[in-house]
């Protein structure tokens, strides 16, 4: 509970800095920023399920001075066993917010042409720059190893998993929108908790991931992926796919690093029968731009397939099919 929170313990603080070089020829850009993958212990007492988030409470101070801070909400990026299999830790997928004020960093010179003189936070910002950094997420990126954390939750009923095996779910997320991808994966291509010759959970559907990112080295968890995708006998192709659910649990990934690519990547990936095999629709894009994420991708798609998208998916949300959580 909020007021009586649980104080786990940090066993694993895996913070990853991406790095870009400073565009020129050869390199993209320059970008810095850090995510990582942290893990406490809850000792059993904090049981949560693949979908839900769970609070932090830093110690302080807040943005008024608070002590301790107000709670954050994290998603949670483990499955309900956890990474460690024995019910007793919860995984997050945390980026650190660092915010620069916008003058503070050079222009893009490169869009003058179009009028548009935009901030170019790949670059460097000027040394007087006044920086805010996120209390919450911080406190968590600085966390070692034996911390203590204070945890609420779990909460959260939007994402969860359908109970039956043989669904197709097709999952889109951006950033650190990964983390509830990452605990339903766990859950069916992963744990040993099912009734499958290596362990796993009779999962018999197909599952798409796309996980939209800025540069290609910010992708997260792609060593996992490439495991699921191998192990699950499937092996990636371009090319458009569909197939009949219910005879094998298949995972497809993508990674798209293009935001104006980002919608037809997805759509040449998934064609357009995609939206006529009663598809469960998880989306979660890190931060507001991403939220029509599902439309950007379906609307053409269902018209192809004859549908209207509006109308599909209004019945898709009633029979609780279609699931998004933003923030
Ligand atoms: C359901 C849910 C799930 C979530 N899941 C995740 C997740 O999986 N991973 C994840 O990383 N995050 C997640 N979040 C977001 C998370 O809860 C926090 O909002 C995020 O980590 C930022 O918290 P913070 O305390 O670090 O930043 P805060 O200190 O709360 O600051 C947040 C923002 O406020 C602005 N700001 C406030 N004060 C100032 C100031 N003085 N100067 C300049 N700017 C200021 C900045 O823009 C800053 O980015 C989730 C949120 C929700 C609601």
């Amino acid at each position: 509970m909020p007021k009586a929170p649980y104080k786990g313990t940090v066993i694993k603080n895996d913070v990853q800095a991406h790095t870009i070089t400073k565009p020129n020829s050869s390199s993209p850009g320059d970008a810095n920023w850090e995510t990582t993958h942290v893990t406490f212990d809850h000792g059993g007492k904090v049981p949560y399920v693949e979908g839900q988030s769970i609070g932090v409470i830093a110690p302080g101070p807040d943005k008024k001075g608070e002590t301790p801070a107000k709670i954050r909400l994290y998603s949670i990026g483990s499955s309900a066993v956890g990474d460690c299999q024995d019910s007793k830790t919860v995984s997050l997928c945390v980026k650190r917010v660092v915010e620069v004020e916008e003058e503070k960093w050079p222009l893009k010179h490169s869009n003058r042409e179009k009028g548009e003189d935009k901030p170019d936070k790949a670059g460097t910002c000027f040394p007087d720059a006044k920086v805010y950094r996120g209390v919450c997420s911080n406190h968590i990126c600085d966390m070692s190893e034996g911390d203590e954390v204070l945890i609420t939750g779990p909460t959260g009923a939007e994402m969860l998993l359908p109970i039956e095996q043989d669904y197709n779910i097709i999952m889109l997320a951006t950033g650190t929108g990964i983390a509830p991808m990452r605990s339903y994966m766990r859950l069916l291509f992963h744990d040993k908790v099912g009734a499958n010759p290596d362990g796993t959970r009779k999962f018999e559907g197909l599952a798409w991931l796309f996980l939209g990112v800025p540069y290609a080295n910010s992708l997260l968890y792609v060593d996992e992926h490439d495991e699921y995708t191998k192990k699950s006998n499937s092996p990636v192709s371009s090319a458009p796919t569909t197939r009949s659910r219910g005879s094998r649990r298949t995972l497809r990934a993508r990674g798209c690093t293009s935001r104006r690519g980002w919608p037809s990547t997805r759509r040449t990936a998934l064609g357009a029968d995609a939206v006529s095999e009663d598809p469960h629709l998880h989306v979660r894009p890190e931060g507001h731009g991403g939220r029509h994420g599902g439309s950007g991708c379906f609307a053409p798609l269902a018209t192809k397939a004859g549908f209207d998208w509006k109308d599909f998916a209004k019945e898709m949300k009633k029979a609780h099919r279609y699931h998004v959580e933003v923030y």
